[in-house]
């Protein structure tokens, strides 16, 4: 689903990530892990095609990724910065989404069950502006589930902001993906979604993996 060979990225003189090669597959949990600054959400962005790269080759569901095409983006979920309309509430954004991924007149059933799952059922009116960060996290994973389960996510931090019993619930959500086939690539710094998830763990610490995927 993923396949990156020699993968280098720099900013202006400085060295971002690489040379890195890396594979996720079908049903499968890459985990990178390392301290602020080591290039984690440099190589989510470049696998997701939301970062240009400068050597190497990037093959995400057999060619560039291409965040351009409406089929790779219901192929391919990224969950990066919350982006909302001003204007729409929660539950709007949400029956947005299912629309766009033709639930149809289901979706409205599909929103409710994700709002409750989500701890969001008594926040649904509200702009997502007005709530904490830890709900707007929520929120972002709600568009996660909110559609069928897709080919592939991409997640940065999903952790960010959550509560424990939020963190070892998302951990199961995202096993239970792994087991309806979605390939994850995810960067974290929670050790417990590391154990959850990691059938593979690559260690960024270190300037990062250099032709390898590091450390199982
Ligand atoms: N747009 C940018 N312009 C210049 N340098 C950047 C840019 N984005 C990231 N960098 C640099 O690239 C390096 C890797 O950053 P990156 O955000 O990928 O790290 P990270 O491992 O995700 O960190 P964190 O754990 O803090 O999220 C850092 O030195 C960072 O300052």
């Amino acid at each position: 689903m993923i396949r990156l060979k020699g993968v280098v990225r720099h900013y202006g003189p400085n060295h971002a990530i690489g040379p890195i090669d890396l594979e996720v597959g079908p049903g499968e949990s890459v985990v990178l892990i390392g301290p602020n600054g080591c290039g984690k959400s440099t190589m989510l962005r470049v696998a997701a095609g939301l970062e240009t790269y400068d050597s190497g080759s990037v093959n995400v569901l057999g060619g560039e990724p291409q965040q351009d095409s409406p089929d790779f983006r219901r192929r391919v979920f990224v969950l990066d910065e919350l982006a909302f309309f001003p204007d729409l509430s929660v539950r709007e954004h949400l029956e947005l989404i299912a629309v766009g991924h033709g639930l149809g007149n289901k979706a409205a059933r599909r929103v409710d069950a994700v709002l409750a799952r989500c701890r969001l059922s008594l926040h649904g009116d509200l702009s997502p502006r007005q709530l904490s960060k830890g709900l707007q996290q929520l929120l972002l994973i709600a568009s996660m589930l909110v559609p069928p389960s897709p080919d592939l996510m991409i997640l940065d931090e999903p952790e960010r902001h959550l509560d424990e019993d939020a963190r070892s619930w998302l951990g199961e959500e995202l096993v239970q993906k792994k087991l309806e086939g979605t390939g994850l690539l995810v960067a974290t710094h929670h050790r417990p979604l590391v154990e959850a998830l990691g059938d593979r763990v690559v260690d960024f610490g270190g300037g990062g993996p250099v032709g390898s995927e590091g450390a199982e």
